[in-house]
């Protein structure tokens, strides 16, 4: 593993394909001028609007979502994470898994993960999400993708930052990179996004990758913001704010093994 700067993106994706992909490009393109070598985008970076209008679409999304990651990733010679975007069940034409995808430079899919937590709360602030009413629950969890260049990257999505036990998952198999790319909502993330991704760097002495969307989408849904990088002792590396942009920072083996002398506790582990 080398030292690399990574690019945690943060947008505000709409119910409109074409130009969130759009979008898309032109930060992946910005990230990269500024020396990005490995991209994370937000859970719903290709389509962000009511579950229904998303399942419509579904195969539209999948389709071209995945073609642009690979296209991206070659263009720019870039290893790319697309943080979550709906792909149909064959067998069952009302779901989609929410589906995060890994594509190396060459534009090889690395791996796949399938949320395995479904969002499906009634938030305070009057909003109601059933993500489980249009999304098909993941049945397994995720595998790292031993990168040589990289470390071991590991991946996940939004909620699942809820259920540490999928992140004892990812460092029991060696991940130096957490994934954590997210469309948190407004009211619960100002109270519990930075604690908890903080918490999932410091317990499992890992670096978190956290792209974010942020803002107005449609209607009455607004997004957190706050895309960051953190380091596996917990410090905040770098934050995008609210507006639409990217948190870039350095992924340093070096300060990895460091931090993992200081606080050794995954040594320490004795039930998981
Ligand atoms: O907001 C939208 O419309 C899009 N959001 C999403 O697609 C997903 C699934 S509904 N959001 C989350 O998982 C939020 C979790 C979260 O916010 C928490 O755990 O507090």
């Amino acid at each position: 593993m080398k030292s690399y700067l990574a690019a945690a993106i943060q947008m505000t994706s709409k119910p409109n394909l074409e130009k969130n992909l759009a979008e898309a490009e032109e930060l992946i393109e910005l990230a990269v001028r500024r020396g990005a070598e490995l991209v994370g985008l937000p859970e719903n970076f290709a389509f962000l609007g009511k579950e229904a209008d998303k399942l419509a679409q579904a195969q539209d999304i999948s389709l071209k979502a995945e073609k642009f990651l690979k296209t991206m990733a070659q263009r720019f010679q870039i290893t790319i994470l697309g943080g979550g975007f709906p792909v149909p069940v064959e067998a069952d034409p009302t779901k989609a898994y929410n589906t995060a995808i890994l594509v190396a430079p060459t534009g090889t899919e690395l791996t796949r993960y399938q949320k395995v937590h479904l969002f499906d709360v009634d938030v305070p602030d009057g909003n109601t999400y059933r993500e489980s009413s249009t999304v098909m629950a993941g049945q397994s969890l995720p595998s790292i993708y031993p990168s040589e260049q990289l470390g071991n990257l590991g991946l996940s999505i939004c909620y699942d930052v809820r259920f540490p036990e999928l992140y004892r998952h990812l460092s029991h198999q060696g991940a130096d990179v957490l994934f954590i790319p997210a469309a948190f909502t407004a009211f619960t993330g100002k109270d519990h996004w930075q604690v908890l991704l903080q918490a999932r760097a410091i317990e499992n002495t890992c670096y978190v990758i956290a792209p974010a969307q942020t803002g107005n989408h449609y209607e009455r849904r607004y997004t957190h913001g706050h895309a960051v990088i953190i380091d596996p002792w917990g410090m905040i590396l770098a934050d995008a704010g609210e507006k639409p942009g990217m948190a870039i920072a350095e992924i340093n083996p070096t300060r990895l093994k460091q931090v993992r002398q200081q606080m050794p506790s995954l040594q320490h582990r004795v039930f998981v």
